[in-house]
């Protein structure tokens, strides 16, 4: 049985924290249940390195935001008989082309809600205490020393939050909120959720959170429905004392209509784990912006958190090799 393995990592660093503490598990649940696993350790493979090297796989753990769709299961070939992502977003992927196929399709929600939910208050802390400006104030020699109007920022405590998408990442969002005091949580999503009450989160149109929120944070899955949801039209809704937070997906935003936003103080500022593209060119916009912060989309990106998610990947592929079903599986 040959099971390929494609890791997106770009660093040489990253590729040893995979191999230490990622690999090293999947290896040992590959060998007993006696897979032949293809590790790929290329930095930042095309997509032809991958069309060239699956043929005739049993299996695909994908890692990687490549597109996996019909041209990519041809390539695998007649005996590829499951396939897993090693994310719990599904943008990436031609859901059809699966079910078309009938083959079997695994993704990893739920393990890693809390490290996401940690970066999103991570982000909203740092984007609204203005982390950035105050790291160039330090390193030009800016810092003067005490003002009492210096850096001001804006507080959690007592704060609205909205929370966009209101999925198992958002609401585990909302019960860390709960210890910063946060006055009102809002969501908005498709409808009214049960854990909603118990999280003491209301249910409200998406107009009345823009409106109502000091803190707006997205947590949403990117569809063609949430695809440039955020706008000229969403960020003039917004407070000018607004900060915007996404850690699902860059292309929910678009992004001119950020840096818009951000340049003429239609919100206050923002703080991102996922852009558009990705990775960023280095010279982009976004990257001059004092009241943006950026992370490069490392919200799940712990050590224990992306071992448990290669391993739910693992063992959902040596499951569906084996017809069983799948541990969690996408449909
Ligand atoms: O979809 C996911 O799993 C996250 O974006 C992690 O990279």
């Amino acid at each position: 049985m040959k099971c390929t393995g494609w890791a997106r990592s770009n660093s040489e660093a990253h590729k040893d924290e995979m191999n230490n503490y990622t690999t090293k598990n999947i290896i040992i649940l590959f060998s007993v249940s006696r897979f032949e696993l293809i590790i790929n350790n290329q930095s930042n493979p095309t997509r032809q390195d991958i069309i060239d090297k699956i043929a005739g796989v049993d299996a695909l753990f994908w890692y990687s935001y490549e597109r996996l769709d019909d041209e990519i299961l041809d390539a695998a070939g007649s005996r590829l008989k499951v396939v897993a992502t090693m994310t719990a977003g599904l943008n990436h992927i031609d859901i059809d082309a699966f079910k078309r196929r009938k083959i079997p399709l695994a993704y990893t929600p739920t393990v890693l809600n809390k490290a996401v939910a940690d970066v999103a208050v991570l982000l909203a802390l740092a984007a609204s205490r203005r982390l950035r400006e105050s790291r160039i104030h330090i390193e030009k020699g800016l810092w003067s020393g005490f003002g009492v109007q210096y850096l001001l920022g804006t507080d959690i405590e007592n704060s609205t939050v909205g929370i966009v998408g209101f999925g198992g990442i958002g609401q585990t969002v909302a019960k860390r909120l709960k210890a910063f005091e946060v006055a009102r949580i809002l969501y908005s999503g498709h409808r009214e959720k049960p854990e909603g009450k118990q999280l003491g989160a209301e249910f409200v149109p998406l107009d009345t959170l823009l409106r109502e929120s000091d803190f707006v944070i997205v947590s949403a899955p990117l569809t063609d429905e949430t695809k440039n949801m955020f706008n000229d039209s969403t960020f003039a809704k917004m407070k000018p004392t607004a900060v915007f937070v996404n850690i699902a997906r860059g292309a929910i935003v678009d992004q001119d209509a950020l840096i818009r936003a951000l340049k003429n103080g239609t919100i206050f500022a923002a703080g991102l784990d996922v852009m558009e593209p990705e990775p960023l060119p280095i010279d982009h916009e976004l990257l001059e912006l004092p009241n943006c912060v950026l992370m490069p989309h490392i919200g799940c990106a712990t050590f224990k958190t992306v071992a448990a998610v290669a391993e739910l990947t693992a063992r959902n592929i040596i499951l569906g090799y084996e017809n069983k079903p799948l541990l969690t599986p996408v449909y």
